[in-house]
């Protein structure tokens, strides 16, 4: 870790004990000497003598840490980097934002830590195993990737020189420049030529300190000026020396030829002897910038560099702001056992660490969550504490929790919550507390996510609530990938844990020790949830400041260290605020993923009781539309172990939940459809919506919620399907479709009005099998889908239903022959009723039309004509049989 001297200094209850001591014990004398009292009995002494114990105790016990550590460049330095974003020229090609990432297996350390430090920071990347063929480096006249990196250098230096030439190609044409990271070597050598290049290495060195160059124009959050004091971790460095102009230092460091920690040394001031550790090379050489570094993750500072040097070769394509928000939470401000809560001293210790913060982030404050109930239930000097809390109000953001702690998932009944969260309410506004932040917290997480949807109705009747965080959001782990969603207009921020919870109060009792408090401060985990994340909401509790007033310690070390090794403008916003820029920088996080609260322990422990994860559908029939998709809803539930879901008012018997408006309607809206177990007759639920099936979101979403759910869907020739399609609409009356042919409709091109080309789109879209078959494919596997031949389905339906039993693996087995009869007047199967009469689809299944036009028909054969051999072809794959009409249509076209 960095070099710090972080001291443990006397608090001021120390100076005030002596000194009040002091003057005490300067009257107490005096006192008995002037009018020769005997004190020893009276009230006067035992006093003096409790104030003396108590004082003695706090003065002397072990002092909390403070938040000290040398800032080695002076504060004038700031903001003096060069590069705000990249200063090199943007080339006439296009290139998307994305990074190519060469790994050296799926399971190397190295590759796995460059992959969190990109999903951290939100960027698009590819990874590749090195070793195999490139993959496709352009699309069209488009770049595919702005940087490339190698986990392991070597593997660029050694790559076939097939791939080398092609990467190396694409690299001159996009102006694309590679990161490299040396790999240790077997053995120790000196002055090893680097091949091609000229540039020679030392490897597995030793070192001690490290410098930033000033004059690199890779540092951009990197702060210019600052020095690493110390040992550098482990022993297998790479250093770099050429006399080539291309090459220009970023970092440089220094032999160590012995194991002595010199941790609090100055640094050596011959930087002159100083020797590269990472080299930029400006692509003077053969055309192409290239970033080397000496070594992987184990220096701390190179995760800062990585993030640099992409947004450097990538010309600030790939590049976090510099701006950083924070919010830092005090929850559960009155909540804490007897013993552990703030005292006045703590609080005044608040009151000026928020002074001192404000120097450093303008306009800085606390964010103070409540729960009244337990005002005032410390020891005395504790009540006092609150008390001066209550007086000082109105420094702090203040936040709303329950009246009473309890977790809000518990109310199935929206009354009592509110009743709860009134009395806390009331509490705010006799004690003249502010109430108006718009914030809300959730104890425990409860109710936020998975929803509980009586607490987001209770919020904003009482609380008017527009804005709350929460870690669980997709999962608490990992934190990296924690996101934010919008429900019912109300905003849910990501939060961040900071390293302290309720019960870590002391330095010594920290599990791990301080030295795991210490890394994660400074350079460790902590640091880079301010570089990665430009808005962070932390959270704390009371007791972490009271005791040791760990908070305290932690936030004023890490915003200093920040401070001091980064480029980066701390600033504030209060929640409602803070949450519009979080939405503007991430709209496509608004739209929430509901996923199933069963397969997350803390999702359930923190889910109503009164759901169950059987309210869920077992199996999915996707369509597309007019495939038969009705008929064979009708035949699964006659099934006695099938049963779909309750009808919609407005869709009848399809909730189209995973596409359009109905998934903002949440996870209960769509488990209403499903009866709790103890009213079910049938134990297997299953959903049809036909539109499921080329729904862009359907299948992320579906799996989401589903993971195992099995897919069925049911394909016929896309030209009927078409053609079947058109003639449903215009039976609905559909203006567009009533007024054009359907060959109208099938040639609108992009002159055509818009009514028209999106009549178009519906009609033909679907009909592409294999995309949309692919896009399902992405999240669910061979396993789980089914494909039905639409033909077959009319043609045999007891064949393919005993199959799809099969399929399901649903037991009993029913014998659908004795319930399915084709009926000669419909022309289709049928339903054998129990008075063994058939009951048939209505009359929009099974239409009367005109048949299709023949250059209507020839048109559409061209048209799915390349679907159509996508689709063999996955079919192939898949080991699925051909049917009979896709062999037809391919042969036809
Ligand atoms: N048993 C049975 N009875 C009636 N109809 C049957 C049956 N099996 C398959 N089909 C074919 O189903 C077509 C309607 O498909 P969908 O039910 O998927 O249509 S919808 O998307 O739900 O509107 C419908 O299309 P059209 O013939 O164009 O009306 C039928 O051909």
């Amino acid at each position: 870790m960095v070099s710090l001297s972080v001291l443990n200094a006397p608090t001021n209850d120390c100076f005030a004990f002596y000194f009040r001591f002091c003057v005490y014990s300067f009257i107490f004398i005096q006192f008995t000497y002037q009018f020769n009292v005997p004190m020893v009995s009276e009230p006067f002494l035992s006093m003096f003598l409790i104030f003396a114990v108590r004082s003695y105790r706090s003065c002397f016990r072990k002092q909390p840490p403070q938040p000290r550590f040398r800032c080695h460049s002076s504060s004038k330095d700031r903001f003096h980097f060069s590069a705000t974003t990249s200063t090199r020229k943007s080339p006439a090609v296009r290139l998307d934002s994305k990074v190519l990432l060469f790994i050296e297996t799926q399971y190397s350390h190295l590759g796995k830590l460059i992959i969190e430090a990109l999903e951290a920071s939100r960027m698009k990347f590819k990874a590749e195993i090195s070793g195999k063929s490139l993959p496709m480096l352009t699309n069209l006249d488009k770049g595919k990737f702005a940087v490339i990196i190698f986990e392991n250098f070597d593997k660029y230096l050694n790559m076939n020189k097939w791939n080398r030439e092609l990467l190396d190609k694409y690299c001159r044409e996009y102006d694309v420049g590679i990161i490299g990271f040396m790999p240790s070597h077997e053995e120790k050598a000196e002055s090893l030529p680097i091949r091609g290049f000229p540039l020679q290495i030392d490897t597995n060195v030793k070192l001690r300190d490290y410098q930033l160059n000033p004059s690199s124009n890779v540092l951009r959050i990197t702060r210019v000026g600052e020095s690493h004091l110390g040992n550098l971790p482990g022993e297998d460095w790479s250093v770099f020396y050429s006399n080539h102009s291309t090459y220009k230092s970023i970092g440089e460091s220094y032999l160590r030829d012995n194991d002595v920690d010199i941790s609090n040394n100055k640094l050596d001031n011959s930087l002159s002897t100083g020797i590269s550790t990472n080299k930029r090379d400006q692509g003077l050489f053969d055309g192409i910038q290239r970033v080397i570094f000496g070594n992987g993750f184990n220096f701390w500072l190179h995760k800062l560099l990585l993030l640099d040097s992409i947004s450097y070769l990538s010309r600030g394509k790939l590049s976090l702001p510099l701006q950083r928000h924070i919010l830092i939470d005090i929850d559960d401000i009155f909540v804490g056992e007897h013993g552990t809560r703030m005292k006045p001293a703590d609080v005044e210790a608040l009151l000026d660490a928020q002074r001192r913060l404000r120097l450093l982030i303008p306009g800085f404050r606390f964010n103070l969550g409540f729960s009244g109930k337990y005002f005032h239930k410390g020891s005395p000097e504790e009540d006092e504490g609150d008390d001066m809390i209550i007086e000082h109000a109105r420094e702090f953001w203040w936040f709303c929790h329950m009246w009473s702690h309890s977790q809000p998932h518990i109310y199935e009944n929206i009354t009592l919550l509110e009743a709860q969260m009134k009395l806390n309410k009331e509490f705010a506004e006799k004690h003249n507390i502010p109430i108006d932040s718009g914030y809300s917290i959730a104890p425990h997480h409860s109710g936020v996510y998975p929803v509980h949807e009586p607490l987001y109705e209770a919020w904003k009747r009482v609380w008017n609530v527009r804005v709350t965080s929460t870690e669980e959001y997709p999962h608490l782990r990992p934190a990296r990938l924690r996101r934010g969603f919008i429900h019912r207009g109300i905003m849910v921020l990501p939060r961040q844990t900071c390293g302290l919870y309720t019960h870590t109060i002391y330095i010594d009792k920290y599990p791990g020790g301080r030295t795991k408090l210490d890394n994660s401060i400074f350079g460790g985990e902590l640091f880079y949830s301010f570089i990665f994340n430009p808005i962070s909401v932390f959270m704390t509790h009371m007791s972490n400041y009271g005791n040791d007033r760990l908070a305290l310690y932690t936030f004023e070390s890490v915003i200093k260290f920040v401070q001091c090794w980064t480029n980066l403008k701390l600033q504030i916003l209060p929640p409602i605020q803070l949450a519009t820029k979080y939405f503007q920088m991430h709209p496509d996080e608004s739209d929430p993923i509901w996923m199933n609260p069963c397969n997350d322990k803390r999702h359930f422990a923190i889910w109503s009781s009164n759901k169950s994860c059987e309210q869920l559908p077992k199996f999915l029939v996707i369509g597309p539309q007019k495939t038969g998709t009705t008929a064979l809803y009708t035949f699964l539930t006659v099934h006695p172990a099938i049963q779909s879901n309750s009808p919609s008012p407005d869709t009848f018997e399809e909730v189209q939940f995973f596409n359009g408006k109905n998934y903002y309607k949440g996870l209960d809206w769509y488990m209403n459809f499903y009866p709790l177990p103890k009213n079910s007759t049938g134990n297997y639920f299953f959903e049809k919506s036909a539109t499921y099936f080329d729904g862009e979101l359907v299948p992320m979403r579906a799996h989401a919620l589903l993971p195992n759910a099995k897919i069925i869907t049911i394909l016929i020739s896309p030209i009927k399907r078409a053609y079947s399609w058109y003639q449903h609409v215009r039976s609905h009356r559909d203006p567009v479709a009533l007024n054009y042919s359907f060959h109208q409709v099938i040639t609108a091109n992009e002159k055509s009005p818009k009514p028209l080309r999106d009549l178009r789109n519906r009609c033909l879209n679907p009909g592409c099998y294999a995309v949309h078959l692919e896009r399902w494919l992405n999240y669910f596997t061979p396993q789980q889908l089914m494909i039905i031949d639409g033909e077959e389905l009319k043609s045999d339906p007891v064949s393919v239903m005993d199959r799809l039993q099969r399929f399901l693996k649903i037991e009993p087995h029913f014998e659908y022959k004795n319930h399915l009869r084709f009926d000669p007047r419909k022309g289709f199967y049928c339903q054998v009723t129990k008075r063994n009469d058939t009951k048939c689809l209505g009359r929009s299944k099974g239409r009367l039309y005109t048949p299709m036009d023949p250059k209507s028909e020839k048109l559409l054969q061209a048209f799915y004509m390349p679907h159509n051999v996508a689709l063999s072809k996955l079919l192939t794959r898949l080991h699925q049989p051909i049917p009979p009409w896709l062999e037809e249509d391919l042969s036809n076209s």
